[in-house]
This record gives C-alpha cells, structure tokens and sequence, in this order.
C-alpha cells in the first residue's frame, strides 16, 4: 500500500517582492519508497520545489508537510533524515575526498568507525580510490561530483534528493551512478531525481512530475502517461542508395513518411500495420535497406506532449485575453 511521505499543498513562491512567480498552486503527494522524476525545462522552478521541500525556503503561501507535519517545524528532522545533492559547488574544494565524505558522516551525526568505514566503502562503490587523498579543488568536473555524490550518499538517509546527478560523467559512471540509486531505493530510501536527461530517468523512475512555468503540468506513472500519447511506432529507416520518391509514395498506406536526409526517412506506424510494412520493405527494396529500427513512444514524447499541450493552452490564453482587450 502506498504512503504518503511528503504532501505538497497549493504551494507558491513569489521572489523580489513579488515580481518573479517562480511556482504557484503546486499540490501532489510524494509517496513513501518510490522513485519519482521531476521533469522540467530551464527555469521551470523545479529548485525552487526541491527548495520548498527540503524547507530551505518558505513557500509565500501553502504547506509542504513531512510525515504529516509541516517541514518548517521539523528542520532537525529534515536535515537528518534528507540528504540533498544538489547543483552548486562543493565548497569544501580544500579538503581531499576522503576527508569530505568522512566530515559529512560525522557533521551527520555517524560514531568516527563507523564514518570511516562507509568513506571507505563509497570510495570504492563510487570508483574514486585513486583520487581518494587528492583535494577537490585538484580533481576533474567528474571526479568532483562524484565526491558530491559520497558526501550526500554517506550516513543512509530515508529520503534523497538528486540534483542531475550524472553531469559531467562518461557513460559508465552514470550507469554506476544509476545502479546505486537503485540500491538505496531498493534498501527502502526514497528518491527524488531532478533531471533533464530524460532517457536515462525513464529507467529508474515509477512516477514522473512535469513542471513548467512554475505549475505542475502531470504527475503519473511512466506507463500511465505514455498511454496519453500518440501510441503509434517511430519506425527510422536508412537505405544504402539515396531512396527515390516511389518508395515514400508506396510508404504512404501506412503512414507519412518524413525524410531526415536522402538515405534516412521517418514513419510512424501503427503497432498493427508495422509487420505488413516491414515486409513489403524487405521484399521490395531489401537490397537497399541498410537497417531500420522501430521505438515505441518514450518518455522524451510524453515530455514533448505534454509541453507542446501547454504552449497551445498558453496561446490560447494569450488570444482570449488580447480579444477581451480589444473589445
Ligand atoms: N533567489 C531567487 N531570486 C529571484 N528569482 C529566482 C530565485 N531563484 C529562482 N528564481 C527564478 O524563479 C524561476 C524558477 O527558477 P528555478 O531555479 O526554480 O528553476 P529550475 O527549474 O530549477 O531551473 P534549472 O533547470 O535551470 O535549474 C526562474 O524564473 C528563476 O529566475
């Protein structure tokens, strides 16, 4: 059964006496063991959330509520049971890695021993013994965040907030990253991950959160909201000659074909009619094809959809509000 961890409730942040809006009526329950995405682009005023529900700033108006109480009134409570890695520099850019996970065990209440073995053990999980007793000022933009990332994961918070947490890492250690998260989820932490980077979210999150212009545009589960969008295939083929307009014109039974250069074209395709297509493909122009590739809608569409939804609402507002100026 699901429980309620954190509630947001009709939550909104005005700054400078009012003039930036950086978020307004925000209500959801974030619930007790899940992963949960919180998509949105530039300026969408996902910080100003995270903010809001880590209690680092008040809401201008609204509540967020932790275990059924209000975070304001249970800082001591936050800060213990929530770690935040958040986007801003590490300011501890003296101290080598070591030191800096073992200080924020300690500043986090853990006994020296047991500080010292969790160091050791992050150090290892997070692949950074070779730099382990170099200062942070000295590591590379990835070995930084990396070190950011022992410091939030050491002390086995219930809750973790992560700010983009695979920036400037090479692939590898953003599925070494991925994979941990999924541990302490698995170990029972909640997770709360911010990011841009949707097709690596799509993989670990349950539920997602589309924020925009400082509203909450969806909250559901990835299956959920795909369901919402165009369930058509993306079927992208390349063909080894440039492709004559014949072959788009046959095509057109299934679908509009775009073309993406003169060997590549895009159809979207109905699950149903994808095998007859491929088959009239391969004995018709087999010779040709150089490969195709089918995709079902993805995260990144149901982003794009609920986004482009917004833009003609927002449109739509723009023109009733001119036509009511007018008349
Ligand atoms: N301290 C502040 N004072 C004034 N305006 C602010 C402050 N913090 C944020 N804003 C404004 O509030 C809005 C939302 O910002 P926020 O940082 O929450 O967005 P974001 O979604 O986290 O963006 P990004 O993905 O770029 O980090 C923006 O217009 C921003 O300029």
């Amino acid at each position: 059964m699901t429980q309620a961890l954190f509630e947001i409730e009709m939550v909104s942040k005005t700054y400078k006496n009012g003039t930036v809006r950086a978020n307004e009526d925000i209500s959801f329950v974030i619930n007790k063991g899940e992963i949960l995405g919180l998509l949105g682009p530039n300026g969408a005023g996902k910080s100003t959330l995270i903010k809001q529900i880590v209690a680092h700033v008040k809401p201008t108006s609204g509540e967020v509520r932790y275990e059924g109480k209000s975070v304001l009134k249970q800082l001591k409570q936050i800060a213990k049971d929530v770690a935040y890695y958040s986007q801003e520099p590490n300011s501890l850019t003296s101290l080598k890695v070591r030191e800096a996970i073992y200080f924020t065990g300690r500043l986090r209440g853990m006994k020296r021993k047991a500080a010292k073995d969790e160091t050791e053990t992050l150090i290892e999980e997070l692949e950074l013994t070779e730099v382990a007793n170099k200062q942070l000022k000295n590591l590379s933009g990835g070995q930084k965040r990396l070190t950011g990332l022992g410091t939030t994961l050491i002390g086995n918070a219930k809750v973790y907030i992560f700010d983009e947490p695979t920036n400037e890492l090479d692939p590898k250690k953003r599925r070494l990253v991925w994979d941990i998260i999924q541990k302490r989820n698995r170990d029972g932490a909640t997770v709360i991950l911010v990011t841009h980077n949707i097709l690596e979210a799509e993989q670990v999150v349950d539920r997602v959160a589309v924020v925009n212009h400082g509203r909450l545009l969806a909250i559901n589960h990835v299956g959920e909201l795909k369901d919402e969008v165009d369930q058509r295939l993306k079927c992208e083929v390349t063909t080894k000659r440039s492709f004559d307009n014949e072959l788009l014109e046959k095509l057109k039974k299934w679908g509009t074909a775009t073309t993406v250069s003169d060997q590549r074209f895009r159809l979207l395709i109905s699950k149903e009619d994808a095998p007859s297509m491929l088959t009239y493909l391969n004995q018709t122009y087999g010779n040709s094809v150089l490969n195709y590739s089918i995709v079902p809608p993805s995260l990144e569409d149901v982003y794009f959809h609920i986004d482009r939804d917004q833009e003609l609402e927002t449109k739509e507002e723009v023109k009733s509000h001119a036509a009511a100026i007018d008349s």
